[in-house]
């Protein structure tokens, strides 16, 4: 087990870069592997997961190259898999089981997917269901609804599936074996969640239509298609790594930061909303739109924050930033409350329970919910609630482990990240970079 030390800081500076997206860098290696010719994709995140979606696609007979720039996957075409020697191991992938289980739905052979402990135990029934539906064969080995799945040939059908949870990995999954169907498929959704794999299936030649409807639900749809074209892919940074940051510089007192390239897709934005709507300095610089997905620098000055409520439509923009949100509303001169995001529930961990026993751990004061959490304010005078270094499990999840080091830079005396080494999962260079900010040398983070 790797261990990091956390020491408290003053002034962050400087510059981050911030890695690819990992959904985007998922569903370059995808589509690439399922199109006709070569895909070419710059700034891939070479994190945990992405390696994973690679494996597999290798194991299916796609030749993935790396070079220092670039990734070049050698597409067959939507019929160019062949059948896996062995199990594909999706390691702590979430992204990669559910998407890639749409595309094997659409395969003539049989496929077996496993993943790491916490993979193993999330819900797999809602990926299960609307395949199933479409005329696919996805069944747990188990019988618990839980990875390991087999996936057995099938004829693929369109269907019109009502999506009971605002899910980008339900969506895709349905539409990418809706590419091998007999008509229009499409996906209802309660709220619209990121919509990466429509706008890259469009780019890769596939005919998608989104619509929002006035209840705030939104239906995606995909025709079939005779075969997809590969593309040449810049990943933007991702927004759900750039929040370290972003957080990081508001908290720290003396802090400014500009931190590079960071996608700004709307349905992926909502962090940097509710930033906004704390009192956060921050402004957007740069701005730039490419493949659909928007792009900008974000200079954040330190900042005093106000409490918030973050809930609806906006959660499914934000899911995964709601560890580090915490961190923030913890510091924060009122209450947040953080409410219809049950889907934390069903992450790496369930991050209701992680988050509070962080913050509970560091002397902060939390109330979990069913579906969220409270996080009381503090008085003007006191600044937030006073957080004081401690231990803290990371339950191997990236988000905890990461968003807990960045209160560690806030908190009174040493934080230990436990199995701080998971942040490989989607940012590598985390701890590095995060060094790199940090003014004197004597705060440079210990590791053991
Ligand atoms: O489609 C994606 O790339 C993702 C969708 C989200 O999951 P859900 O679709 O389960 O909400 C998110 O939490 C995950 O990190 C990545
Ligand atoms: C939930 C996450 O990813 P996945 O579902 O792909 O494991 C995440 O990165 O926070």
């Amino acid at each position: 087990m790797s261990v990091k030390e956390i020491y408290p800081v003053k002034g962050l500076r400087g510059e981050v870069t911030i890695p690819g997206d990992k959904s985007i860098s998922h569903r370059s290696i995808m589509l690439g592997a399922i199109s006709l010719g070569t895909t070419e994709i710059t700034h891939f995140l070479k994190g945990a997961d992405c390696l994973s979606t690679i494996d597999c696609f290798r194991k299916m007979g796609i030749e993935i190259e790396e070079t220092p720039q670039s990734i070049l996957v050698h597409g067959k075409g939507l019929h160019g898999l062949s059948a896996p020697a062995d199990i594909l191991n999706v390691g702590n992938s979430g992204t990669t089981t559910r998407l890639m289980s749409g595309i094997l739905a659409g395969q003539n052979f049989a496929s077996v997917m496993s993943g790491d402990d916490s993979l193993n135990s999330r819900p797999m029934g809602r990926i299960m269901t609307p395949l199933n539906l479409m005329g696919a064969n996805v069944t747990s080995i188990v019988g618990n609804n839980c990875a390991p799945l087999r996936i057995t040939p099938g004829k693929i059908h369109a269907i019109s599936y009502t999506s009971p949870v605002a899910s980008a990995q339900v969506k895709s999954a349905v539409l990418l074996a809706g590419l091998y169907g007999d008509g229009t498929t499409s996906v209802t959704e309660p709220a619209l969640s990121r919509n990466h794999t429509e706008l890259m299936l469009q780019s890769f030649g596939a005919e998608v239509a989104s619509t929002m409807h006035p209840d705030g639900s939104a239906t995606a749809s995909v025709e079939p298609c005779e075969q997809l074209y590969g593309q040449k892919i810049c990943v933007p940074g991702d927004i759900s790594s750039a929040a370290y940051f972003i957080a990081a510089g508001l908290l720290v007192p003396d802090s400014e930061l500009l931190v590079k390239n960071v996608g700004t897709n709307l349905t992926r934005a909502g962090f940097l909303e509710v930033c906004k709507g704390m009192g956060a300095d921050i402004t957007l610089l740069n701005q730039t739109y490419e493949g659909g997905e928007g792009r900008a620098d974000v200079l954040v000055r330190t900042s005093h924050l106000k409490g918030t409520t973050i809930e609806g439509n906006l959660i499914p923009t934000l899911i995964d930033e709601i560890p580090i949100l915490a961190v923030m509303a913890s510091q924060a001169e009122g209450p947040t409350i953080i409410k219809d995001a049950a889907e934390l529930k069903v992450k790496e961990t369930n991050r209701i329970d992680t988050v509070t026993e962080g913050l509970r751990a560091m002397g902060a004061t939390i109330t979990p919910t069913e579906d969220g959490m409270i996080i009381p304010g503090s008085s003007p005078q006191s600044g937030g609630q006073p957080l004081k270094g401690a231990k803290i499990n990371s339950y191997l999840d990236h988000r905890i482990a990461m968003s807990f080091a960045v209160a560690g830079l806030i908190a009174d005396g040493t934080t230990q990240i436990l199995d701080s080494q998971c942040v490989d999962v989607s940012y590598p260079d985390f701890f590095q970079s995060l060094e790199n900010c940090m003014e004197e040398q004597r705060m440079c983070l210990g590791t053991f």
